[in-house]
């Protein structure tokens, strides 16, 4: 796959002044966790990788290409996107929203084929949303609408995951289900970059994180090396006590 990569990166907030230019790759096998308090950035800082934006300066490549040099519909087949909050224009059943996974690989009148079908069908049950296929999409609880989204994606198979907060509005099961079929795809050689509120499921799932500070700082790197009680207390302006459990850092809030 194409790696992503960041080059001296500035993302745009609005009457913000400019943080620290960001320099990184995301490369195949990767799981990377964006963390940092609300209102920071880290949508923006996604909406920018994938194009969607434009950066105060800096730019985002896709393997040896600038991302503003590369058509949309090749942008698509490499990179997907999962939205932290769905907005659904019009109404379409769950199946329906998935195929639209597919859309980056047919040209523009060309209708779904058996093979597309059978694709969505299949992310659809890997989500547990396959029995839901016929519900329109407005009618769902948050979960299965989130599921849906996953779902949607999978089906698009993308090289290279952006999501926004993926585990939002899912239970625990789903939670750690959804992490799971994200970790078998950078196991496949795909790539993963999600914003994650849970500092214990980014400890938990992640191999990199980048850190991103309110006063524009931001660091990143091997998971281990950034699961620093003193930085992340002050990341999050928070106490925190680290235990370990399974092998893995474990957070907990101090109370006082
Ligand atoms: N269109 C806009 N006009 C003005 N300010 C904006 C606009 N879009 C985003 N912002 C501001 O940019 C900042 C970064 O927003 P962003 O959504 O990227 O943060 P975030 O880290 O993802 O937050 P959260 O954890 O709450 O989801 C916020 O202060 C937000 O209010």
């Amino acid at each position: 796959m194409n790696p992503l990569q960041t080059r001296q990166l500035v993302i745009d907030i609005p009457d913000r002044a400019s943080g620290q230019p960001l320099d990184f790759a995301l490369e195949s096998g990767q799981v990377w966790g964006v963390l940092g308090p609300n209102g920071v950035g880290k949508t923006t800082l996604l909406h920018t990788l994938a194009g969607l934006r434009t950066p105060r300066s800096g730019d985002v490549w896709l393997g040896e290409r600038s991302l503003t040099r590369i058509r949309r519909r090749e942008v698509s087949q490499q990179l997907g996107l999962v939205f932290q909050e769905r907005q659904d224009g019009f109404p379409a059943t769950v199946l329906e929203t998935a195929l639209i996974g597919r859309h980056p690989w047919l040209s523009p009148w060309q209708m779904e084929g058996g093979e597309d079908l059978a694709l969505a069908e299949k992310a659809l049950e890997a989500l547990d949303v396959a029995h839901l296929s016929d519900r329109l999409v407005n009618t769902l609880s948050g979960g299965e609408r989130q599921r849906v989204g996953i779902a949607t994606i999978l089906t698009q198979n993308p090289d290279i995951w952006l999501l926004d907060e993926p585990t939002n509005h899912l239970d625990l099961h789903h939670q750690v289900a959804v992490l799971r079929l994200l970790e078998n795809q950078a196991k496949s050689g795909k790539a993963v970059f999600m914003c994650l509120h849970d500092l214990n499921l980014a400890a938990r799932w992640c191999d990199h994180l980048l850190l991103l500070f309110p006063n524009g700082e931001a660091c990143w790197g091997p998971a281990e090396r950034m699961l620093v009680p003193s930085v992340l207390e002050r990341l999050y302006d928070q106490k925190l006590i680290m235990v370990e459990a399974d092998g893995v850092p474990v957070f907990v809030p101090k109370k006082s």
